[in-house]
This record gives C-alpha cells, sequence and structure tokens, in this order.
C-alpha cells in the first residue's frame, strides 16, 4: 500500500501554466490514479469511471469539501452549499432542493426566454463581430438574479447588485488568474475593493430577506414564487414538526451568494463554448433553427417558446450535452480525503490528501466514447443501452453512461442546479439559432478554452448576424 505513483518534484508551475496539458500529461504516462505533489500539497488526479465512482458516490462518506487545496472559499459564498460539509451541508440541501425541483425550474424558465428574446432582438440583431463570452456573462447575471429576487430586483436596486456581483467575480478571475491565493483579509487594493462590492452585496441581500420576512408575515399574496421565496419558506421534513424551522438570515444570504457564484460563470462558460462549437459546424446551428420552426409551427400562430418546450427540442439538447462533454466548464471537481481509504488495491488515499477527479478526461477517452475529441451532437440521439429512450435520456442520471459523463458531478453533491443550467442553456440556444447565424470571424482560429477554476475563455468573439429567412 502507497500514494500513487506519479511525476517527482513539486509540478505546481507546470499546472498552472497549462492545466489540460498537464492533466493528459500525467495520465499517459502515471494511469488513472496518479500521485503528484503540487504547492507543497499531496494531490492524487484521478481519471477513470471506476474511481470516479469511488469518491464522488460509493466512497463520498470518506471525502469532504474542507480542506480541498485549489478550490479556495471565499467570504462572497460564505457557508453555502458548494463548500459546506456534513449536518450542516445536509439540511441546508434538504432545504433547498424543492427550489430546483421541475415546477419550481419551470416558473424561472421565463425570466431565461425574455433575456434570450431580448439578446437576439437588441444586441445581436446586426450583423458584427461580438465577444459572446461577455455577452453571456451579462444575460446568466441576469438571469440568475431573477430567478433569485424577482421583481425586487429592477432598476436602480439591479444595477447596485449585478455591478457588486461583476466587481467580486471580476476579482475572482484575476485571483485564479495569478495561480496563488491571496487571502481575502491581506490588506491589498484588490482585496479591498472586492470586499467593498461584498459589504455593498450583503446590504442589498439583507435588505431584501427582511423584506420578504415582513411581506409574509403581513400575509401577502405573490403570484410565481422565486428562489428567495422558496428558500425563505422552506421547512426541513426531517425535524420534528415542533422544531421544524427554516433558514437563518445568515444561512439564506450564503445559499443566495453561492448560487450566483455556482450558477452564473458556469452557465455562460457552456453556452460561449456550444455558440463557438457551432460556429465551426454551421449545419448543427441550421438543424437547431429547424427544430424550433417545426415545433413553433405546431402551436397558434406568434407563438414563442416556452418552460414546457424544453423536452420538445432534442436536438439543442444534444448540442448542450456535447458541449458539456467535450469542454465540460467544471472540468475538475475536488475533495478531501477525511479518513484514510483504499480506492482500489494499491491505490491508497491517507487523511488530508486532496483528490482532483478529471471530468475533462473521462468525458474525452477513447475507451469509453468514439471520435472523442469530436463535436458530434447526434450521438445523444441513438438508442440508449438503459432505457426505453435515446441516450440523452440517461446521460444526467448516475455519472451518465458508462460512468464517464458527469459534468453537473455526481453522488450526493452532485449540482443542485442541473435542471436550472440544462433549461437555461437549451431555450437560450434554440433562441439563438433560431433567429441568428453564427461563424468564425474571418482569418480567425478557434477559440482555445484556458483553464483556471473553469474551463472559461478569455473571449469568444463570433460573427454573430440575423440568420436569413426561409422563403
Ligand atoms: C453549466 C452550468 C453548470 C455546471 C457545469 C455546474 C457544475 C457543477 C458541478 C460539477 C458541481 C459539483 C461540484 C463538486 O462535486 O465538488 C456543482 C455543484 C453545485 N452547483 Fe452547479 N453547475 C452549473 C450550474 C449551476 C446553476 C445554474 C446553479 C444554481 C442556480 C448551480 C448551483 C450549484 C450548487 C449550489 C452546487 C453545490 C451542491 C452541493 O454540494 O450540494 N450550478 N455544479
Amino acid at each position: 500500500m502507497g500514494f500513487p505513483s506519479g511525476p517527482a518534484g513539486d509540478r505546481a508551475l507546470e499546472l498552472a501554466y497549462d492545466p489540460l496539458r498537464f492533466l493528459e500529461r500525467a495520465r499517459a504516462a502515471h494511469g488513472d490514479a496518479c500521485g503528484v505533489t503540487l504547492a507543497r500539497e499531496s494531490v492524487v488526479l484521478v481519471s477513470s469511471p471506476d474511481l470516479a465512482r469511488k469518491v464522488l458516490r460509493d466512497e463520498n462518506a470518506s471525502f469532504q469539501k474542507d480542506g480541498t487545496a485549489f478550490f479556495p472559499g471565499s467570504s462572497l459564498a460564505g457557508n453555502g452549499l458548494l463548500v459546506s460539509d456534513g449536518e450542516t451541508w445536509a439540511r441546508q440541501r434538504r432545504l433547498s432542493n424543492p427550489a430546483f425541483r421541475k415546477a419550481a425550474v419551470e416558473t424561472y424558465a421565463r425570466c431565461m426566454i425574455d433575456v434570450g428574446n431580448r439578446l437576439v432582438s437588441q444586441e445581436w440583431s446586426k450583423r458584427g463581430v461580438r465577444d459572446v463570452y461577455a455577452d453571456f456573462n451579462d444575460a446568466t447575471l441576469e438571469i440568475v438574479a431573477r430567478a433569485l429576487f424577482g421583481a425586487d430586483v429592477v432598476g436602480e436596486r439591479a444595477n447596485r447588485i449585478n455591478g457588486a456581483i461583476k466587481d467580486s467575480f471580476e476579482f475572482f478571475g484575476r485571483r485564479a488568474a495569478t495561480g496563488m491565493i491571496i487571502p481575502e483579509w491581506a490588506p491589498t487594493f484588490d482585496n479591498f475593493r472586492y470586499n467593498e462590492a461584498v459589504k455593498r452585496l450583503d446590504e442589498e441581500v439583507y435588505g431584501l430577506i427582511s423584506k420578504r420576512r415582513r411581506d409574509i408575515a403581513a400575509g401577502e399574496e405573490k403570484g410565481d414564487l422565486d428562489l428567495l421565496d422558496r428558500l425563505l419558506l422552506a421547512t426541513d421534513e426531517e425535524e420534528p414538526e415542533s422544531k421544524a424551522s427554516g433558514m437563518s438570515d445568515k444561512a439564506l444570504r450564503d445559499e443566495l451568494m453561492t448560487l450566483m457564484v455556482a450558477g452564473q460563470e458556469t452557465s455562460a462558460i457552456l453556452l460561449s463554448w456550444a455558440c463557438a462549437l457551432i460556429s465551426e459546424q454551421p449545419e448543427a446551428g441550421d438543424k437547431i433553427a429547424n427544430e424550433v420552426r417545426e415545433l413553433l409551427q405546431s402551436k397558434p400562430p406568434g407563438s414563442n417558446l416556452d418552460a414546457g418546450d424544453y423536452s420538445k427540442l432534442p436536438y439543442t439538447e444534444a448540442c448542450i450535452l456535447e458541449t458539456l462533454r467535450i469542454r465540460p466548464p467544471a472540468y475538475m471537481v475536488g475533495r478531501c480525503a477525511s479518513r484514510d481509504v483504499e480506492l482500489r488495491p494499491h491505490v491508497f488515499i491517507t487523511k488530508g490528501t486532496t483528490v482532483l477527479v478529471a471530468p475533462y478526461l473521462i468525458q474525452r477517452d477513447p475507451k469509453y466514447w468514439n471520435e472523442p475529441t469530436s463535436f458530434k451532437p447526434e450521438r445523444w440521439l441513438v438508442q440508449s443501452p438503459y432505457s426505453d429512450g435515446t441516450l440523452a435520456r440517461d446521460a444526467l442520471k448516475n455519472l451518465g453512461p458508462n460512468d464517464a459523463y458527469f459534468p453537473f458531478g455526481g453522488g450526493p453533491r452532485v449540482c443542485i442546479g442541473t435542471g436550472f443550467a440544462m433549461m437555461e442553456s437549451v431555450l437560450l440556444l434554440a433562441l439563438i439559432c433560431q433567429a441568428c447565424e453564427l461563424r468564425l470571424p474571418p482569418n480567425s482560429s478557434p477559440p482555445k478554452p484556458k483553464a483556471l477554476i473553469t474551463l472559461r475563455p478569455d473571449a469568444i468573439s463570433l460573427l454573430v448576424g440575423p440568420r436569413p429567412r426561409r422563403t
């Protein structure tokens, strides 16, 4: 028994310089469990379905978030779902789950469609080159803010909230790009600006929480509930009725901020890569446009897409699933061993070791995927070996086909926003391809991923313009 073998010496610089290449080389040279020292941390890189399943699902009780290297917490997200552990996490997850059930997510679809329609009818209505990553960052921020706070986030308040979130996210981007984690309390100018932004957000969010508590106490009726309403009204079914209580203001604040952090950038990255891949294969965009046209023809004239259409756009959904396969925004998922654990004979992980599971490698492994680096949405439309439906229907169950597809993670800590993200990205991509054509600008090469905490691009410049009308 021992620490898995791997490259000698501290490899932090190599990882920081080109994480994707580093992951590929480590697996090629040392196999699916590669032990390596990174910035003086003992780390095991895991890149096979059976080991990923053990870490994320079967042996999940032996792993935790606390102590995981390279996944820093932040005062913005506090002790929300992304970073908490144990009973604190379990209770918060139970309280939050109902706000992400299918029926709840369908009520947030209205703002997804509004934002998508505005993007194509305004910003993207004239032919020209646009940084689609910047546009999607704005769009997904507006969507998540409106899903969280509904009609309370308009006008000046929307500007204040969105401005403070953007300032904080830019800080995270700069922090990740340096490859060094400077503590948030250190007296640097960047930290000062970030902490100011968090303070502004706290004022707004605590203000919204107490207003809602007052509205509820006054018995005010509401139509569609937003995420804040649902989290405020949630009580823990596992607690005895006499004690059943909801979240404190601090817990609510931490979850709201966590949802913004976890739900905004990942979705912007996914949509940006989907558009970039479609610009390289314009026939995929044409197929989406046809799929949307046929769907709308089955509705009364003048109808637009709605939440219920999500499940009627199989090709569009396949394009999103395929983008998540070759460009997973969360390309590595981290855990820290909370006790000694033997993952399989001779793969021994000692307490305190960070394990980095790499969906990026597994989802491109030729053992499980034909033509693994090609964008082939059709692969999701074949008959599933697991059920009566297509492979797409089973894509997001457990760890996916052959345990080799888990862009939203797996096991108990699977992304709570999976349904939200799928609804958002399928509806937006459908609206975009219905109205617009996407092409690479002349003389440019396809954008390359840049791996930081997420697999984000620097910018994705595409030639965007109205789709010619069919006669
Ligand atoms: C394309 C979009 C998204 C991707 C690729 C993604 C990916 C992931 C992954 C891989 C995890 C698991 C992390 C781990 O195991 O350590 C996760 C967790 C999480 N995600 Fe997402 N996510 C996306 C969108 C969203 C959205 C839209 C929301 C909310 C509105 C959200 C909220 C969360 C939260 C709260 C967690 C922590 C869950 C827990 O530990 O209980 N995500 N996400």
